[in-house]
């Protein structure tokens, strides 16, 4: 077995619309939303250990290492093949937490893909995808990697080619709770399903947005200031939002304007996830 896999990315996530269609019984919603992964991420190194032990350094500011997904994957994946080999994992954090942009996912989902290869487990990405829904409901499209049209939670995926274009992101200093979002009483749980929405770029919206807005002023204010450089939308249920530009100088320009209270970066929409390319390598 190998000792070591370094430099495995996990990329953030855009929800280019976010539609929310129905209600189910168990109180989750439908939804129908077109995920886009970018070429920024946090970086995850792998090192093999003969014990069982899994560890994680650094350990991230207010999350226990026992609630972090990276360990919460590793943990999953060694049960699920009663693996009697560890792991301890490096984690280079760059992407903004609880923004939307599905970090703690995309962690997850970079683990289990890597360490299927560090400890020679041999799943295929349909069991990796189902193990990873276990975790989260953006699990699975960070997996499978490609830019993918979602329906169900999330958990129903389609792949699709669409204009990879130069998006400037930007963190409102604020936190959103999804749960929160998904309870407000205003929000529109009737979109229609759309056939093919991915050719419709007219029609892409965020169902939440209005939520976040009216209880998260920073949010407000940050999409009030980047609509004017380009046309803007929130991602998942915030607070990060997103500009779409046709060049990375047009995004840099906007950016080199960023008030000094909200962090940001530009980066390319990919539809193929840096982790499909890391997995091609040894
Ligand atoms: C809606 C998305 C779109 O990407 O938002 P972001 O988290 O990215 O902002 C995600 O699918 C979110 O997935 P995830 O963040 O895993 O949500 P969970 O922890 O499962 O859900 C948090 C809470 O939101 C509500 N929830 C979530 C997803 C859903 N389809 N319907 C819901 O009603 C539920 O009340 C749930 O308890
Ligand atoms: N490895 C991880 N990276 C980021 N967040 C994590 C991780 N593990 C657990 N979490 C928890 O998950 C929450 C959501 O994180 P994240 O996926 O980055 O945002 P979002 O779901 O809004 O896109 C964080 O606020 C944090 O408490």
């Amino acid at each position: 077995m190998p000792t070591s896999s370094r430099n495995w990315p996990a990329p953030a996530k855009l929800n280019l619309f976010l539609h929310i269609n129905g209600r189910r019984q168990d109180g989750y919603h439908e939804l129908q939303s077109l995920f886009q992964f970018v070429d920024h991420c946090d970086q995850l190194h792998f090192r093999a250990r003969r014990d069982d032990g899994i560890t994680l350094s650094p350990a991230i500011d207010g999350v226990a290492n026992d609630d972090n997904l990276i360990v919460r994957a590793a943990r999953l994946l060694q049960r699920h093949c009663d693996c009697p080999f560890g792991a301890d994992i490096e984690l280079e954090k760059v992407l903004p937490m609880g923004g939307g942009l599905g970090g703690g996912s995309s962690n997850a989902a970079t683990t289990l893909v890597a360490l299927n290869r560090l400890w020679q487990l041999n799943l295929s990405e349909d069991e990796l995808a189902e193990l990873g829904l276990s975790l989260g409901a953006d699990v699975p499209v960070f997996v499978r990697g490609l830019a993918a049209v979602a329906d169900g939670v999330g958990e129903i995926l389609r792949p699709v080619e669409i204009d990879q274009p130069w998006y400037l992101v930007v963190a409102p200093n604020v936190a959103v709770s999804t749960a929160e979002i998904f309870q407000a009483p205003e929000l529109t749980r009737n979109s229609p399903k759309l056939a093919q929405p991915e050719l419709r770029p007219s029609q892409w919206h965020n169902d939440c947005v209005g939520a976040v807005i009216q209880r998260y002023g920073q949010v407000a204010n940050a999409l009030g200031w980047l609509i004017q450089y380009a046309p803007s939308q929130m991602t998942g249920t915030g607070s990060c939002i997103f500009g779409t530009f046709s060049s990375q100088e047009e995004a840099l320009v906007a950016l080199a304007d960023l008030p000094d209270e909200w962090r940001g970066f530009v980066a390319r929409g990919c539809n193929r996830s840096p982790l499909l390319d890391r997995a091609l390598q040894p």
